[in-house]
């Protein structure tokens, strides 16, 4: 109840979501190996950035990928490690999820990471794909889509994945799956 109560009254989410449309105890311990490898880049921008009110327990993941926040091996395993960070720390009860950038929430999965490039790519790209929705999906925080902007496929998926989603009221926000449109199969897993 504190917590819903506090997500209610915090700035936070309605701020998001009115700036935008306005504009037009299981604690893992451990790093999944997946992300072992993984580690940020440290000579490029942070993609994503996390504010953490310890007095609500709520955090705010703003996703900062220009220029639409697509999915990317880089995107979703700071994404993922973002989501891990906040899971041990058990004072934290609450993720909104939102989007720095104007208009769009996630273009969803980044389109150029599923051509030219290796298996050995390919499969770590589809591994952080599953390891965001399933972390996300399995998260004991309670979860929140502060769906600010367009978010097709991928970013539609990400969205499912949260426990709630609230979107901008914005005509020209789009969301939903359109990858059979694309001629997109997802791989068996
Ligand atoms: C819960 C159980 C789940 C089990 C698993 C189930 C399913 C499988 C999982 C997932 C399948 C998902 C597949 C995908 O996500 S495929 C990606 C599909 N995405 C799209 O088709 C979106 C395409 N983009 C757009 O529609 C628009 O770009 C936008 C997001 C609406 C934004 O429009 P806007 O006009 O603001 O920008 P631009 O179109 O001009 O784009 C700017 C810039 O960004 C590049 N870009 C856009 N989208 C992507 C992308 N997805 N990947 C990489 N790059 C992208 C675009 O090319 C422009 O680049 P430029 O260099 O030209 O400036």
């Amino acid at each position: 109840m504190a917590l819903r109560a506090a997500l209610r009254s915090r700035s936070g989410l309605s701020g998001l979501l009115s700036q935008r449309s306005s504009c037009s105890s299981d604690i893992r311990m451990c790093v999944s190996p997946l992300l072992v490898p993984q580690e940020r880049n440290y000579s490029t921008p942070p993609k994503i950035r996390v504010e953490f009110d310890q007095s609500t327990g709520v955090a705010v993941m703003h996703m900062q990928s220009p220029p639409v926040n697509s999915l990317s091996l880089d995107f979703l395993t700071e994404l993922c490690i973002s989501v891990e960070k906040l899971e041990m720390d058990k004072s934290c009860r609450g993720l909104i999820i939102t989007s720095a950038q104007p208009k769009v929430f996630s273009a969803g999965l980044d389109i150029t990471e599923m051509y030219g490039k290796s298996p050995e790519h390919c499969g770590a790209f589809w591994r952080s794909v599953q390891e965001m929705w399933l972390k996300l999906y399995g998260s004991n925080m309670v979860t929140i889509a502060a769906i600010n902007g367009s978010s097709p496929a991928g970013g539609c998926l990400m969205a499912m994945t949260c426990d709630y989603r609230i979107m901008a009221d914005n005509p020209r926000y789009n969301i939903g799956l359109n990858e059979t449109q694309l001629g997109i199969v997802a791989p068996f897993w």
